[in-house]
């Protein structure tokens, strides 16, 4: 579980998040929208502790992820808005491998968990390829896998569909509808609800920095709008 209290991150003068209460269940699948700039980004940040408060706590599963970094890492995986920038290293295989490897586990461990985590995004059979040559819905694809393959209790996508084709966009859309129904945790950053929505239990709605919408897809549609989100249809 992820529990915001009272979260303050403020850039110099700018309070990029303001004061957010949020909780997220595990099993949950959560869309967090809102216009540019409603601080989005700036909130998924501080699920792992790559940010730190101004005010306010961030706990993920009844630990403070300011006194547990490791904890908040283990059970949050984040895939980024340029996931080629999350690349580490040459291969397919080796860059999946590279998280798990950091933990410690054994080599079989890391071999299953690299294994189940490219099947999971239909790159199973690659892991030799070069990471270079990949399309950018690949490259997707393979940025998902390396957070899978951390076993988290929640994933978070930083918008996934940003810079890809229709047919990346389906893809990766599929593997997404995969990990819902298998039970995995989703957190999708979007401030466009086409296709993404039918996957959700729940859309949070950010603006100024604050929750100013939070229901079923279908509760909260009418008022999307007016937040400078596109609906679904
Ligand atoms: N590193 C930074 N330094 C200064 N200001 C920042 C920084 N990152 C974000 N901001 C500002 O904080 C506010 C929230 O930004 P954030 O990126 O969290 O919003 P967002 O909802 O994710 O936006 P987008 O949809 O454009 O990605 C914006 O006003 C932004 O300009």
């Amino acid at each position: 579980m992820i529990r915001v209290a009272d979260l303050v991150h403020r850039y110099g003068d700018t309070a990029a998040v303001d004061g957010l209460d949020l909780t997220i269940d595990n099993g949950e699948c959560v869309i967090l929208a809102g216009a540019n700039g409603s601080g989005k980004t700036t909130l998924v940040r501080h699920f792992n502790g790559l940010l730190e408060p101004d005010e306010g706590t961030v706990h993920v599963n009844d630990s403070d992820v300011s006194e547990n970094l490791v904890a908040a890492r283990t059970a949050v995986s984040m895939v980024f808005q340029r996931p080629e920038d999350q690349l580490v290293a040459a291969t397919i295989g080796a860059d999946v491998a590279f998280g798990p490897e950091n933990l410690g586990l054994d080599r079989d461990e890391i071999d299953r968990r690299v294994h189940d985590a490219l099947a999971a995004v239909n790159l199973d059979g690659r892991e030799k390829e070069r990471v270079d040559a990949l399309s950018g819905g690949e490259i997707e694809r393979l940025a998902i896998a390396g957070a899978l393959a951390m076993q988290p209790d929640h994933l978070v996508l930083d918008e996934p569909f940003t810079g890809l084709d229709e047919p990346a966009r389906q893809s990766v859309l599929s593997r997404l509808r995969d990990l819902r129904a298998s039970g995995t945790s989703l957190i999708v950053v979007t401030h466009d609800l086409r296709d993404v929505s039918e996957l959700a239990d729940r859309v949070v709605v950010l603006s100024d920095g604050q929750v100013a919408l939070d229901g079923a897809p279908e509760a909260v549609a009418d008022d999307l709008p007016d937040l400078d989100v596109r609906p679904p249809c």
